[in-house]
């Protein structure tokens, strides 16, 4: 029987079996059973480098970020928008075959951004070309998930378990659980806290799996069986994961507003890339509604400048990054002796997430 056969047969006795104070220490051996075939499954087969197929693209820049998803979410026309690299998009399946890097220019950072083929469930169990596809974002430094934000919720949890099952553990830190094998004097089970998921006969049966005999092991929060198991295989990737959900353009605002509002979550749409651009008048109204009437000019430095500064007016349209410093009317209690008064001698800097931000005067 193959590895995956085994995981299968395995997960299936684990759906069988009743979650109760008896049944506990079964299912947390049946855990560790399936952590280490899954484990074996990672290794190369013998004789390969692993890898392989052209796959692997040599890291560039500062930082690499992988594009994850579900075939034809939009991965490759949103690397196509953000580097000056084109990526076959289509709306057929499985456009994308192969890894395609593309470059962000940020300031003086480069950020190498790789563009995927999508992966579906069963991805981790090698269905399509999902094992190539999560060693890549294994090398990568964040992962983006992209998600098409009118489909189900369920596919984020189901790319979610593709890339646990390979030992990635997203936006989430270390479980704080101290582990040493020892040569001698058997095992000393000890926490710092009172544990509600883990017992020492529990622990002791783990370590028994993994033919641990002796070692120290030490509790510093309340984990679960499956954070001892993560600490005892030693090989899992802690990564930060950023939720894109793209095509917001094909479902109602208050969905958009919902998918937003969850931690680690930005909405977007790449058929809306013209649209939304921040005017001087918008960007006054996100510091306050009155000071509209207020505004004498303003002057732009940046990219939406085309000499610095830009005197403009309260249509101008604002780019992101760009500084703008507002100059007010001349208000009545000013004597009469200057034309203006000038209130913002710290310019205001633009940019996507800080277009709320106040002025700073
Ligand atoms: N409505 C809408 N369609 C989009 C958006 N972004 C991309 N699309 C369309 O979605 C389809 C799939 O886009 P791709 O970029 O090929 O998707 P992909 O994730 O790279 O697909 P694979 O390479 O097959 O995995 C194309 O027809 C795009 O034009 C969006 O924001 N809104
Ligand atoms: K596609
Ligand atoms: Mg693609």
């Amino acid at each position: 029987m193959g590895i995956i056969e085994k995981i299968k047969e395995i997960e299936a006795e684990m759906a069988r079996t009743q979650k109760n104070k008896a049944t506990e220490y079964h299912l947390g051996q049946l855990k560790a059973k399936i952590a280490k075939l899954r484990t074996q499954l990672l290794e190369p087969p013998k004789g390969s480098s692993g890898g392989g197929d052209g796959f692997e693209v040599t890291k560039y820049g500062h930082g690499r970020v992988a594009l994850i998803g579900f075939p034809s979410v939009g991965k490759s026309t949103l690397l196509t928008m953000l580097t000056g690299t084109h990526s076959e998009a289509a709306s057929y399946e499985f456009t994308t075959l192969t890894c395609i890097p593309g470059i962000i220019h940020y300031n003086d950072t480069k950020i190498q951004l790789l563009d995927l083929p999508g992966i579906i469930e069963g991805a981790s169990e090698g269905k399509g070309r999902g094992r190539q596809v999560i060693a890549v974002s294994k090398s990568s430094d964040i992962v983006l998930m992209v998600l098409d934000a009118s489909k189900s919720e369920g596919h984020r949890q189901i790319l979610t378990r593709e890339l646990e099952a390979v030992g990635l553990r997203l936006n989430k830190r270390p479980p704080q659980i101290y582990f040493k094998k020892k040569k001698t004097g058997g095992i000393s089970f000890n926490s710092t806290l009172p544990l509600t998921h883990v017992d020492e006969k529990l622990c002791y049966q783990i370590l028994h799996e993994y033919k641990i005999h002796n070692a120290e092991v030490l509790f510093r929060e309340d984990a679960t069986v499956d954070d001892l198991i993560d600490v005892i295989e030693g090989n899992r990737k802690y990564m930060k994961c950023i939720y894109v959900y793209n095509k917001i353009d094909v479902i109602g605002i208050d969905d958009v507003d919902k998918l937003a509002r969850q931690p680690n979550s930005i909405v977007i749409s790449c058929n809306l890339k013209d649209r939304g651009g921040c005017t001087v008048e918008d960007f006054c109204n996100h510091i306050h509604r009155s000071l509209v009437k207020d505004v004498k000019y303003v002057l732009v430095w940046g990219l939406s400048a085309r000499h610095y500064p830009q005197h403009c007016g309260l249509s101008h349209v604002l780019q992101d990054e760009d500084v703008v410093q507002i100059v007010k009317k001349k208000e009545k209690e000013d004597g009469g002796r200057g034309r203006f008064k000038s209130h913002s001698t710290a310019p205001a800097r633009i940019s996507d997430r800080e277009k709320k931000a106040p002025l700073k005067t």
